[in-house]
C-alpha cells in the first residue's frame, strides 16, 4: 500500500482502518487476503483477510453463542449499547466518511451524508426496540386467556452490497439487535473497511463478543460465505440488499431451512413528469433522483416519461443542469459525482447507450465515457420502450427520455416492469396524486419529491423488488417471531 496517496493515511482516528474480520468479538487475520483498491484511481488501500465456509461457521457458532444473553438483556439495556454505538458514528463521521469515499467513490460530502444517514438507522430501532409490544386477544372461552408475545427470530445474516456501504449495513443490523438477534455481517468485496469501521466502533460502544460479526470475502469464498448462512439451520433469518439475480439464488438456498427472508432487489423507477408539473421542481428532484451516487442506487429514476406539452422545457433544462455536474475524484472540493464502482459499471452503461442509439435515441449530453472509471452525466432524448435502458437497470449516470400522451399511457408504461421499488411523479393536480399514486405498482412513491429515504418510512419493493420492509416500526417486524400463549383452566 502506498501509505504517501492513500486517501485513508491521514485519519483522526487510526484505529478506525481495520483490516481484520470480527468474529466472536476477535479480530481474525485470515490466511488469505484480497485487496481493497480506491475506484477513483486504482490505487490499492488496504487487504482484508478472505474468508470461506469454516470462519463463517465460527461466526455462526459465535453469535449462536452471544444469543441467548442478548435476547435477555431489556429492550432498554439494548438500547444504551446501540445509543452508544450511534454516538460514537456520529462523532467519528469525518473519518467514516473518508474510508466511505476511498473505497466506494462517491463524494464527500454524499459520504457524509450516508454516515448521518446509516447512523439513524440505529437511533430509531434503538427506541424501537422499547415498542416490541406484545397483545391480548378477548377471549371466546371464560376459562381461558389469549395471550401475544413477540419474540427475536435467532442469528440473523445481512450480505449487503457496495453502493451504500455503512446505510445498508446499519439498516438490517439495527432492527435485528433491537429485536434482540445477534448478526454475521458479509459486506461486499468492494467496501468492506466501512463495514470493519463500523465493527471497531461497536466493540468501542460495549457490544457483546458474538453479537455483530463481520465475515470479508470476495469472488468464489463470497458464494461459500453465502452459502453456509443460507444453509445453516441456527441462522434464522437472511437480509441481502444486490441485484435481483443474486436475490433468487439466496431464496434458494434457503428454501431447505425455510429461512425468514428480507430482500431488497433491483429496481427500474419510473420517473413521470405531467404538463402541469412546476418543471423547475421537476428538473430538481430528478437531479437528485438520477445522478445521487452516479446514479447507483436501486431508487434512482431510470427512465423518464414526460407529457408531450412540456417534454421539450424539461430535456432542455435538465441537459444545462447535467452538463453543470463536476466530475472526478470524490476527495476533491466541489465534485459532485466520483467513478463508477468498476469497469463493468461503465460497461453496462455504455451497453445501455449503444443499444438506445441503434434503435432510435439521440444524445443530447454526455453519451461517452471520460476514461475507464468514470461516465459523463448523460441525458438521451426520442427513447422507446423497446430500448434495454427501459427495461434493465443500468445503475450509472444515463436519463432516457420519452414522450407520452395521457396520464394513462404514462401509468401503463410505469408499471409495464418486473420490478416495483421506486417511481416517482411530478403533478399539481390533487385529484391525479390521488389516481396515479394509488395506481402505480410501487413499494414507495415520491410524488413532487425526487428524494424518499429516510429512517422512519418503509423502504421495500412490489413483485422481483423483493420481500419485506426495511425502517419504519415495520422494520422490525422480519426480526421477530410471533409466539400465542393459550391460558387455560383459569377459573369461571
Ligand atoms: N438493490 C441495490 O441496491 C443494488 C443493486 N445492484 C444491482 O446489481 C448489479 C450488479 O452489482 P453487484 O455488485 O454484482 O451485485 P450483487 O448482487 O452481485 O452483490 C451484492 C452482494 O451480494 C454478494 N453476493 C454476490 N453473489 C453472491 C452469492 N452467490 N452468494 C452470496 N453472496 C453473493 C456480493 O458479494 P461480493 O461483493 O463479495 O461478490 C455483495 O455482498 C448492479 O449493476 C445493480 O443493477 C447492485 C448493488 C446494490
Ligand atoms: O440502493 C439502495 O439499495 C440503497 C438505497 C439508498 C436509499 O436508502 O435511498
Amino acid at each position: 500500500m502506498d501509505m504517501k496517496t492513500s486517501p485513508i493515511a491521514t485519519l483522526n482516528d487510526a484505529g478506525l482502518l481495520k483490516t481484520q474480520a470480527l468474529i466472536g468479538g476477535e479480530w481474525i487475520a485470515g490466511a488469505a487476503h484480497f485487496d481493497v483498491n480506491d475506484p477513483a484511481t486504482g490505487l490499492k488501500l488496504a487487504e482484508v483477510p478472505n474468508l470461506g465456509t469454516p470462519e463463517t461457521l465460527d461466526a455462526i457458532a459465535a453469535a449462536d453463542k452471544a444469543w441467548p444473553a442478548w435476547r435477555a438483556k431489556t429492550a432498554k439495556e439494548r438500547h444504551a449499547v446501540m445509543m452508544k454505538w450511534f454516538s460514537l458514528i456520529v462523532a467519528n463521521a469525518d473519518d467514516l466518511a473518508r474510508i466511505l469515499t476511498a473505497e466506494q467513490g462517491k463524494p464527500l460530502a454524499e459520504a457524509r451524508g450516508e454516515v448521518v444517514y446509516g447512523a439513524s438507522f440505529i437511533e430509531w430501532f434503538a427506541e424501537e426496540a422499547k415498542r416490541v409490544y406484545g397483545e391480548t386477544i378477548p377471549t371466546t372461552d371464560n376459562g381461558k386467556r389469549y395471550i401475544i408475545l413477540k419474540q427475536p427470530v435467532g442469528v440473523c445474516a445481512a450480505i449487503t452490497p457496495w453502493n451504500f456501504p455503512i446505510a445498508m449495513i446499519t439498516r438490517k443490523v439495527a432492527p435485528a439487535l433491537a429485536a434482540g438477534c445477534p448478526v454475521v455481517i458479509k459486506p461486499a468485496e468492494q467496501t468492506p473497511l466501512s463495514a470493519l469501521a463500523l465493527a471497531e466502533l461497536a466493540q468501542r460502544a460495549g457490544m457483546p463478543a458474538g453479537v455483530l460479526n463481520v465475515v470479508t470475502a470476495d469472488g468464489a469464498n463470497s458464494v461459500l460465505v453465502g452459502k453456509a448462512l443460507c444453509e445453516s439451520d441456527a441462522v434464522r433469518h437472511l437480509s441481502f440488499t444486490g441485484s435481483t439475480e443474486v436475490g433468487r439464488i439466496l431464496m434458494r438456498q434457503c428454501a431447505p431451512t425455510i429461512k425468514k427472508l428480507s430482500l431488497e432487489l433491483g429496481g427500474n423507477a419510473p420517473f413521470i413528469v405531467f404538463d402541469d408539473a412546476d418543471i423547475d421542481s421537476a428538473v430538481e428532484g430528478a437531479m437528485i433522483s438520477k445522478y445521487r451516487n452516479a446514479g447507483q442506487t436501486c431508487v434512482c429514476a431510470n427512465r423518464f416519461y414526460v407529457q408531450e406539452g412540456v417534454y421539450e422545457t424539461f430535456i432542455a433544462r435538465l441537459t444545462e443542469k447535467a452538463r453543470g455536474i463536476k466530475v472526478g475524484n470524490g476527495f476533491e472540493p466541489g465534485i459532485n459525482q466520483g467513478p463508477m464502482i468498476d469497469g463493468n459499471a461503465v460497461a453496462k452503461v455504455e451497453a445501455h447507450i449503444s443499444d438506445a442509439l441503434a434503435k432510435g435515441a439521440r444524445v443530447v449530453v454526455g453519451g461517452a465515457r471520460i476514461d475507464d472509471r468514470f461516465f459523463t452525466p448523460t441525458v438521451l432524448a426520442d427513447v422507446s420502450s423497446e430500448m434495454l435502458c427501459t427495461k434493465e437497470e443500468t445503475f450509472g449516470p444515463l436519463a432516457p427520455v420519452m414522450k407520452f400522451r395521457t396520464e394513462a399511457e404514462a401509468v401503463a408504461l410505469a408499471n409495464a416492469t418486473e420490478f416495483g421499488l421506486a417511481s416517482y411523479f411530478y403533478t399539481r393536480d390533487v385529484g391525479r396524486i390521488f389516481r396515479v399514486g394509488e395506481a402505480l405498482e410501487y413499494g414507495m412513491v415520491g410524488i413532487n419529491t425526487g428524494l424518499i429515504s429516510t429512517a422512519e418510512v418503509p423502504f421495500g419493493g412490489f413483485k422481483q423488488s423483493g420481500l419485506g420492509r426495511e425502517g419504519s416500526h415495520q422494520g422490525i417486524e422480519d426480526y421477530l417471531e410471533v409466539k400465542y400463549l393459550c391460558l387455560g383452566d383459569i377459573g369461571k
